[in-house]
């Protein structure tokens, strides 16, 4: 199956750790989501991330596994989005573990499903943040410096703005859109609902709807039509 994520503006991100009904993944797999993307920043694990991929695979939505932990690399998804978190202060987040899984599977990979993601951290008190010790007190000139260094020097596939759990400056998104020649800007954080979806869609290519389809299963539902319809 050849994917063009270009082409995607609403992705639902779901997390193997935590729990969802049979009837929640059909609503949400059925919902016109361009994508569902599997990954989480803690509890991760081989066991609940092919769990969850054999209970997406019932559906024709296209399902990427967003690899956060070498022990939960699954084959079997459409494409593998690698982060690469560049304002990570520790560089094991920036090269270390990539280095360690290409020794192992550098050989085999199939290069056409893998993209890379690389990450901006913005908001610090994020699980994913902490866990990178990410340098999240950037002005405008920081943002603007990484998403070039992204697009322009690295040639990330995806420049991924991460508010993850607050709703972000749009301003800075948009700035970071167009700024952009090669990478496709995906935006996550905080969207609770259809106007968030709507507002952020306005100013990113992609927009990521994570924690609040744990929190309040319709306003996530929503969202994807606040995206398509724009
Ligand atoms: C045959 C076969 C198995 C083929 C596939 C092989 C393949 C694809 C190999 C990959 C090679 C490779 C280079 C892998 C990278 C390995 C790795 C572990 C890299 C590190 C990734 C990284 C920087 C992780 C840090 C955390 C992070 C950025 C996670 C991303 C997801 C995220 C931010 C989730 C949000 O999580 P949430 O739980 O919602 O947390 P909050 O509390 O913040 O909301
Ligand atoms: O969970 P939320 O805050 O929606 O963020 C989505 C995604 O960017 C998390 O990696
Ligand atoms: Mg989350």
């Amino acid at each position: 199956m050849l994917l063009d994520m270009k082409q995607w503006k609403h992705v639902f991100k779901l997390d193997p750790d935590r729990e969802l009904s049979d009837d929640q993944l059909d609503r949400l797999c059925l919902s016109g989501t361009d994508a569902i993307l599997v990954g989480g920043s803690s509890g991760v694990t081989y066991d609940n991330t092919v769990d969850l991929l054999a209970r997406i695979r019932r559906y024709e939505v296209p399902c990427v596994l967003e690899v956060s932990n070498q022990d939960a690399i699954v084959p079997g998804y459409d494409l593998f989005f690698i982060p690469i978190v560049l304002n990570a202060r520790d560089p094991q987040w920036i090269v270390g573990h990539h280095h360690q899984a290409l020794r192992e599977y550098g050989a085999i990979l199939d290069w056409q499903q893998v993209m890379t993601e690389g990450y901006i951290m913005l908001n610090g008190e994020s699980t994913a943040a902490l866990i990178t010790e990410a340098d999240t007190q950037l002005d405008t000139k920081d943002v603007e410096a990484y998403v070039r260094m992204a697009d322009r020097l690295f040639h990330c596939s995806i420049v991924y703005l991460e508010y993850s759990g607050v709703f972000g400056d749009m301003n800075i998104v948009s700035r970071a859109r167009d700024l952009l020649h090669h990478s496709r800007l995906f935006y996550g954080g905080g969207i609770d609902g259809p106007d968030k979806a709507r507002e952020a869609a306005k100013a990113a290519h992609t927009v990521v709807v994570g924690n609040v389809v744990y929190e309040q299963f319709e306003q996530a539902l929503a969202t994807v039509e606040a995206v398509k319809t724009i």
